[in-house]
């Protein structure tokens, strides 16, 4: 059994995170429930932050809030100094509804509406990653409008394969992000904006994918950004001043993962532009970074209650859990692995090999095949480990299933900074054919 951050087998042989038992805390929430640990979640930053720090780097680590977004783990994020990286609308009035600084605050988007980046602009966020052509029209005629500028990276996509799964790939050519970076777009882009009196070309972004476990990626996109950087430096004198190298940095989800340390990743990547600024000969831009997975990824825990089994003779046994991929679509999407154990018998040693099957109408709504427990009853409750990245921020009411509750757990305390969904929330956007026929269901 992996256990990770402040997670522990207490004294009655429960799971514990952040000094709060999580047989408690299904007592007190029900399941399925999301539990954060937060202290995991400020070391992980700290990690990021420290490193740039001790190597004297000006940069800037941004939470890549797409991974999970609420008000609570955007307040944590700014009580960490971290920016924040927003990829909607819906992201960014999160942001400003927790009252996270909007200068710290990155817009993202392959498609960002003409709402969304007024919306951006009025509230004067940090700076746009312009993702294309499109976008750059429509920043032009709306600074415009507005009598604003803004400052804006431009996001390229540099040709890098990272080995991952291909939906999570956006580094390579054929993506749908960003402007390529050898097909000469990135230069008609810079040439649309370099000279926009209300634009202000701040650096160049890149992100070339997520779950990455090798540092050859970053090291290779920034290398070829910097031949074409050499070459805008004689042909505009342009220079970027913050260099964006994304997030993507891979977590343990399993037994078969073996990430690297978070540093190694941050000294990699301050090494090679460190060494390819100096060879060109212009000043070190300001490095930022944009984690998701991992800031949250590790630190979340899902824990549900199991319900009916069964037992295919031979073959299989099946035990149903409260949830599904209605709180966690990760492994039908992307056949993501996950561990998980009985909270409430940690105890107890594994002495069968049982596959999860969620409440979801789909044969696909399988969590977990082929994991050891111990031989498991109705009411028993299964920790599922590190699903704290895309777990709740992919959540959907497919069979209009509820989306969970989330906690927060911190030094022997337990904080609700989700609630769990109601049914009058599933139908609280709903409008009736019928008036007279509505019933006042509870
Ligand atoms: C542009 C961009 N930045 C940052 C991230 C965060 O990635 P991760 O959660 O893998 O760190 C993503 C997601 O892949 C992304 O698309
Ligand atoms: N949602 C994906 C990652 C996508 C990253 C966003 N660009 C996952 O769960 O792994």
């Amino acid at each position: 059994m992996y256990l990770h951050g402040t997670s522990r087998v207490n004294e009655k042989g429960h799971l514990e995170i952040g000094g709060v038992d999580t047989v408690d805390l299904v007592e007190q929430y029900g399941t399925p429930l999301y539990v954060y640990d937060v202290a995991l979640i400020r070391k992980r930053a700290r990690e990021f932050k420290n490193t740039f720090e001790e190597l004297g780097i000006k940069a800037q680590v941004a939470y890549a809030s797409k991974a999970f977004s609420s008000i609570a783990i955007v307040q944590l994020a700014h009580e960490e100094g971290l920016s924040l990286d927003v990829v909607s609308g819906g992201e960014l009035y999160t942001a400003l509804k927790a009252g996270f600084p909007p200068n710290k605050i990155h817009f993202h988007g392959n498609n960002k509406s003409v709402e969304e980046i007024t919306m951006a602009l009025e509230a004067k966020i940090g700076c746009i990653v312009v993702d294309n052509f499109h976008e750059i029209d429509l920043l032009k005629e709306l600074t415009k409008q507005l009598s604003q500028k803004v400052d804006i990276l431009l996001r390229v996509t540099p040709g890098v394969e990272a080995h991952t799964h291909d939906y999570i790939t956006t580094g390579q050519e054929d993506s749908k992000f960003g402007f390529d970076l050898h097909n000469g777009q990135i230069e008609n882009a810079i040439e649309l904006v370099l000279h926009d009196p209300h634009i202000h070309l701040l650096g160049i972004h890149c992100h070339i994918g997520s779950q990455i476990f090798e540092t050859k990626g970053f090291v290779l996109a920034t290398e070829k950004i910097f031949r074409k950087i050499a070459e805008w430096k004689e042909r505009y004198s342009f220079t970027p001043n913050v260099l964006n190298l994304g997030g993507g940095f891979g977590i343990r989800y399993t037994k078969d993962d073996d990430p690297l340390p978070m540093k190694v990743y941050v000294e990699k990547m301050v090494e090679v532009v460190k060494e390819h600024s100096q060879q060109l000969n212009i000043d070190l831009p300001e490095i930022w970074i944009e984690p998701g997975r991992s800031l949250v990824g590790d630190a979340g825990t899902t824990l549900y209650t199991i319900g009916s089994q069964k037992n295919v003779p031979d073959i299989r046994k099946y035990l149903a859990i409260d949830g599904g991929m209605s709180d966690n679509i990760r492994p039908a999407l992307y056949q993501a692995k996950y561990e998980a154990v009985l909270a409430n018998r940690l105890n107890d040693k594994p002495n069968e090999t049982v596959s999860i099957a969620g409440k979801c109408c789909e044969s696909g709504d399988m969590l977990i095949w082929d994991l050891p427990l111990p031989e498991a009853k109705t009411g028993d409750i299964l920790a599922v480990f590190c699903t704290g990245a895309y777990g709740y921020s992919m959540a959907n009411n497919y069979n209009r299933i509820c989306r969970p509750a989330v906690v927060f757990v911190e030094n022997g305390e337990a904080k609700l900074v989700i609630r769990r969904e109601s049914y009058e929330d599933l139908v609280h956007l709903d409008l009736p054919l019928h008036t007279e026929m509505l019933a006042s269901a509870k």
